[in-house]
């Protein structure tokens, strides 16, 4: 077994993800979908936390080994960058969705020197907008970014043309289309959702707009 296919399977051991093609998930990004992956399970499971943590320790020994910071997102990210950090005792920061209200007003917690390499760390890649917006309060407070790195990326269009307009590359450790045919074989309901998740993959945005109240 691959090391994404490892992954998928301890994602679909721990029930991590689920399907509801007739009650579809609404995403972050507002669109709707028959899956949805439930990466913040993995934190309460150390054996599968510890498979991401390998892949994410070998990742960036391959591709980034020259990383300062790390950042996660909040709010998925998060736990998995202190894991990173830790292991690699690197400094870590979070990002916040949105500045806080009240007390210091920050986006950003912890802190980084200007110029410094941030490797952003995110659970999941849908459109990939949360992480970009993370990655540019970064970049906007002075860090340099080295790479994203997330588990689990649907390997969706939108995410493919928003990461095409950035300057740093992502890395995931695993994807909708490693899932899926692991899924099917041992999930008879799998297998049955098999065509609405084709169909909704191939245009979520149309598949959204059919599945809208
Ligand atoms: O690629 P995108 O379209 O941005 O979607 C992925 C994001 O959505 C989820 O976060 P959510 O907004 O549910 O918040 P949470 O991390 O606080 O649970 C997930 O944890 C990613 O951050
Ligand atoms: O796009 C999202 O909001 C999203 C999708 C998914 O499968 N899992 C998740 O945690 N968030």
């Amino acid at each position: 077994m691959s090391q994404a296919e490892k992954i998928a399977q301890a994602l679909l051991d721990i029930h991590a993800i689920s399907l509801r093609p007739n009650q579809p998930f609404t995403w972050t990004s507002g669109l709707k979908s028959p899956i949805y992956c439930d990466n913040r399970l993995t934190i309460s499971h150390p054996e599968v936390r510890q498979l991401l943590i390998d892949g994410f320790l070998a990742t960036i020994k391959d591709k980034c080994p020259d990383i300062e910071v790390v950042a996660g997102t909040a709010t998925a990210g998060i736990p998995h960058a202190a894991f990173i950090a830790q292991a690699l005792d690197l400094p870590m920061i979070y990002v916040r969705d949105k500045a806080k209200g009240h007390g210091k007003q920050n986006a950003i917690e912890g802190e980084f020197e200007k110029g410094a390499k941030v490797l952003m760390v995110e659970d999941l890649i849908s459109t990939g907008g949360s992480v970009i917006h993370a990655a540019h309060q970064v970049q906007e407070a002075g860090g340099e970014i080295v790479a994203a790195l997330a588990i689990f990326n649907y390997l969706l269009p939108a995410s493919r043309e928003a990461f095409a307009k950035e300057d740093f590359p992502l890395y995931t450790l695993s994807d909708f289309k490693t899932l899926i045919p692991i899924a099917a074989k041992e999930d008879p309901e799998v297998e049955a959702a098999q065509d609405v998740l084709e169909q909704w993959y191939q245009d979520p945005q149309a598949w959204t707009a059919s599945h809208s109240d």
